[in-house]
């Protein structure tokens, strides 16, 4: 009974449940709503679908076929490799290993600099593969999800096996046990997306890593922390290292500088916890207000995305559209 059930699901959604004695004048109601959630459940099985082929299809153009398996000691930096090298450390060990360059933002040396040109070189041969590019998301125009590309199973190990312990460490409440991600490489230069536009993060523990090239500007402005406050206070402005990675919490205010020369190139992995999703703490957090329009905001923490208020203080970048017409629309 139990594999018949699970049989029928594969082949499409299951019927949705409606009480016996429903009333006659709600089918109609009722009929669009199976069909708007078939339509869904169609999409996202496509959609999953097209993602399985381009993976398959990679795995015979890819480069490097060791970045598709179980993360390796070399991939790290010395310090990173030696502190995971008899097993997760402990709280304490991962206090000593990285640096709070500012409140609630940690930094440390992550990934060997030979990783990153081969990781570099891998995306950049993807891109030019012809296959899908999936973008990491509506900020962002280019880059790409690393899961699309046949990279998910490599990244859930990663996190697993090192960014658990660091995001439990350093954020004991959302970080205590991450277990599911959206990892994506973004990429800044002259004649595409120049920086981005203040945020906050879709998860609960960022880890943001710098694969190179060479450039100048860039930086990443940190503010508040939302519904902390002082989300649109400045806080800190930090200059990436090729190798060095930061760790923050998701719903930690930051935006990246626009880029002034050069390309930039930044692993990010968004890191999700089920049981932090399911405390009363998550409930709590998302039900804080976005930002505190009533106070005076530091320019630099603005978002024309985000912020209503944006053009009381700024004019919008060129090209942008007011909040208030997107939102209409
Ligand atoms: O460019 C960066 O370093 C940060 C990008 C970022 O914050 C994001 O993609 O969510
Ligand atoms: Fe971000």
């Amino acid at each position: 009974m139990a594999l018949a059930m699970f049989v029928k699901a594969l082949e499409g959604p299951l019927p949705r449940w409606r009480p016996a004695d429903a009333h006659e004048e709600t089918d109609d109601a009722h009929e669009a709503a199976k069909d708007a959630h078939e339509a869904a459940w169609y999409r996202v099985a496509a959609s999953h679908h097209e993602d399985a082929q381009t993976c398959a299809a990679y795995q015979s153009l890819c480069l490097h076929t060791e970045l598709f398996q179980r993360p390796q000691p070399s991939w790290f930096a010395p310090s990173f490799a030696a502190a995971f090298a008899h097993g997760p450390p402990t709280a304490a060990a991962v206090r000593a290993l990285v640096e709070e360059v500012s409140p609630g933002v940690f930094a440390f040396d992550f990934l060997s600099p030979s990783f990153c040109e081969r990781l570099l070189c891998e995306l950049e041969h993807y891109d030019s593969s012809g296959l899908p590019v999936v973008r990491p998301n509506s900020m962002n125009r280019y880059g790409v999800v690393l899961n699309s590309i046949g990279m998910e199973k490599t990244i859930d190990a990663l996190q697993r096996h090192y960014v658990r312990a660091l995001a439990a460490a350093l954020f004991p409440v959302e970080g205590e046990h991450v277990d599911h991600h959206h990892a994506f490489m973004v990429q800044y230069k002259h004649g595409e997306d120049l920086g981005l536009d203040m945020h906050t993060d879709a998860c609960d523990v960022t880890l943001n890593v710098c694969l190179g090239k060479e450039f100048t500007g860039a930086g990443l402005t940190f503010c508040g922390l939302r519904g902390g406050g002082r989300e649109r206070t400045f806080s800190y402005r930090h200059q990436h290292v090729k190798g060095r990675a930061i760790m923050h919490a998701g719903h930690h205010r930051h935006g990246a500088d626009d880029i002034l020369g050069g390309e930039r190139y930044n692993l990010i992995l968004w890191n999700k916890s089920s049981t932090f999703r399911a405390s009363k703490d998550y409930m709590n957090k998302v039900a804080r207000p976005e930002a505190d329009e009533a106070d005076k905001p530091d320019l630099v923490c603005l978002s024309y995305t985000h912020d209503d208020d944006y053009e009381k203080y700024r004019p919008l970048p060129a090209g942008v559209v007011p909040r208030r017409e997107r939102c209409a629309g």
